[in-house]
């Protein structure tokens, strides 16, 4: 599948795209209680954890992950609740993603990367290294959930911790305690409650139509959100857009942006919310001046390496950037036409859609935004991008 996008203006309502990280974690809530979920993203990463915590249940041995390094991280330290011998595999793009933080876990891995075959059990405390990746985090909160208490003590620096939160607040959500305090995570589950609900809309996802609605002077409303919570996530992409220069803001779980014409160099840490690099560095591409992208290191362990592949993309549409000790330099300016094959994914060939909205482009392997968001292309036509799917 390929699209070719001709200059358009974003403009319109949109329902976001359900939230990824909400969706998998909804549905992993069916290990510990009655779960009826409305709204279930139709996504390839939340079909993989709907068929992994079936299979699992089901009490069979072997899992398949796609993708979803989501899925396979928090699924680990479930399986060494259950006490249980897995086969976990997954695609190519899983296969290269590296799980070094395995050897802080209480188990027996086959290897340090897929395939691989995990065993073992879960003692009452476990100490894990915090910077890889948050999802073994959440995978030992529903672990330590699904057994009914155990405390996790997280080795600093800790990656991504909104995610950390956002775990909290799900397994909180029925009944569960979870207390996080520093480095210390004790978990208590008793008498949970069922679980019912639809998945509200992911800020990351949304955040690629905000910057097309931005990179071709247009404006957007984003309903179906929630309310920024107080901590660290990807909601914080909405003030992120107001500092470069747009009109930005929530009201009613709705995302307002408009373009005003205003560019604003920025300087953002994604330590914490990695997945907004690809939407922001398609921003950054049109401001003129330099912005940055720092703590991005652990970028190169995503579905793509995506220093590299951010990077290639803006020089496929004529900008230029940079890459040193953590940081993404983004040289902004006009860019020009520009073509691309999505590189295994999902979030580059969104970025790439971004820009090709603002000056033409083509994206082969388009079928790669179906790991999170499959309604993408479907969602900027109806916006009034100028696009041809070609099937
Ligand atoms: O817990 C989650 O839902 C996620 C955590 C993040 O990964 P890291 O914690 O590895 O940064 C993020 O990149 C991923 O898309 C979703
Ligand atoms: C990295 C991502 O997801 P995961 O880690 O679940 O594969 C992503 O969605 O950008």
């Amino acid at each position: 599948m390929f699209v070719e996008i001709e200059p358009s203006r974003i403009k319109g309502r949109v329902k976001a795209p359900p939230s990824k990280s909400l969706g998998i974690r909804y549905v992993f809530l069916s290990l510990l209680t009655e779960v009826s979920l409305e709204n279930l993203p139709e996504s390839d990463d939340v079909r993989v954890a709907i068929n992994a915590v079936k299979s699992l249940k089901e009490g069979k041995d072997e899992l398949y992950l796609g993708g979803s390094a989501t899925t396979l991280r928090m699924i680990i330290p479930v399986i060494l609740a259950m006490g249980r011998r897995v086969k976990l595999d997954g695609d190519d793009t899983l296969r290269r993603r590296p799980l070094n933080a395995l050897r802080w876990l209480p188990g027996k891995f086959s290897s340090n990367s897929l395939p691989m075959t995990v065993e073992g059990s879960l003692g009452p405390e476990t100490q894990i290294e915090g910077w890889e990746s948050s999802q073994y985090i959440s995978g030992l909160i529903y672990a330590y959930c699904l057994r009914g208490e155990g405390r996790i003590r997280v080795i600093p620096p800790i990656s991504s911790r909104g995610y950390i939160f956002m775990t909290a607040d799900v397994i909180s959500s029925i009944g569960g305690k979870v207390t996080i305090q520093g480095e210390e995570i004790t978990v208590e589950c008793r008498n949970l409650r069922k679980f019912g609900g639809s998945v509200p809309g992911d800020y990351a996802l949304a955040s690629f139509y905000a910057v097309g609605a931005v990179l071709t002077g247009g404006e957007v409303e984003i309903t179906n959100l929630y309310a920024p919570p107080s901590y660290v996530g990807d909601h914080d992409v909405v003030r992120m857009v107001k500092e470069a220069g747009a009109e930005s803001y929530v009201s009613e779980n709705r995302w307002i942006v408009r373009d005003t014409g205003v560019r604003v160099p920025i300087s953002v840490s994604i330590n914490d919310v990695p997945d907004l690099a690809p939407s922001l560095a398609a921003l950054m591409a049109v401001i003129p001046g330099e912005s940055r992208i720092m703590d991005s290191e652990r970028l190169r362990i995503k579905e793509s390496d995506r220093i590299s592949t951010i990077l290639n993309t803006l020089a496929s549409f004529g900008i230029s950037g940079s890459y040193s000790a953590g940081t993404i330099t983004v040289k902004g300016g006009e860019p020009r036409r520009g073509e691309v094959e999505c590189p295994k994914d999902h979030r580059i060939a969104m970025m790439a859609g971004d820009l090709a909205l603002r000056v033409g482009g083509k994206i082969t392997s388009a079928e790669c935004v179906n790991k999170s968001n499959p309604g993408y292309w479907s969602d900027l036509s109806a916006l009034g991008g100028k696009i041809r799917i070609h099937e």
